[in-house]
């Protein structure tokens, strides 16, 4: 089943992300310490800018990566640009030294892939479905495989129309 349906909300506010992303700084700083942060863009410039700022990290490059053209469902994996070989061979080469963030990891096709670019690194996301558990390294909240998290920088306020509607005359 590629693309199984997600009819659960997960929604979260910029508050709970900002607080479980220090949540995953804070698991991250007894696990090791890192000379560069690769993050995937762009679900990952977010977590990426706040356990860079927790853990003193300044090193920080990108690897592009688009996989959900159509909203929800997933489609072909564009790699829009690589890691910069000089973050691969920041210490003893295959990204040895480097934490790889990314909010979250579902399927687990995109960290895959990133995995194959760094195979040394150690890779973490702030929520994780099932499926893509088996490649990250270290997480903060688990959500079930048939449910969607709906990230602050997607929303926006909407007027909500009350339970009794008001009927004319
Ligand atoms: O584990 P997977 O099934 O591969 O899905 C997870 C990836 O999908 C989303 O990125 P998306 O491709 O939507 O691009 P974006 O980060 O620019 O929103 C999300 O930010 C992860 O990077
Ligand atoms: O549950 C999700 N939410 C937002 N983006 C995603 N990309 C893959 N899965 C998800
Ligand atoms: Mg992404």
């Amino acid at each position: 089943m590629e693309n199984p349906a997600q009819d659960k909300a997960f929604p979260v506010s910029w508050d709970m992300f900002h607080r479980d992303s220090r949540a995953l700084a804070w698991r991250l700083s007894s696990v090791g310490e890192w000379k560069a942060i690769v993050c995937i863009t762009r679900g990952g410039l977010v977590p990426a800018g706040i356990v860079a700022r927790e853990l003193g990290i300044r090193t920080i490059e990108t690897v592009c990566i688009a996989s959900y053209h159509d909203y929800d469902t997933q489609g072909r994996l564009d790699v829009i640009k690589p890691v910069d070989p000089k973050v691969v061979d920041l210490d003893d080469g295959e990204g040895s030294g480097v934490l790889v963030i990314d909010d979250l990891v579902d399927t687990g096709k995109t960290m895959k892939v990133v995995r194959e670019m760094l195979p040394k690194a150690h890779f973490a996301t702030v929520y994780a479905k099932p499926v893509g558990v088996p490649m990250v390294d270290t997480f903060v909240t688990e959500v079930s495989q048939d449910t969607w998290i709906y990230f602050p920088w997607d929303m926006g306020w909407q007027f909500q129309p009350p339970l009794a509607k008001e009927t004319a005359g």
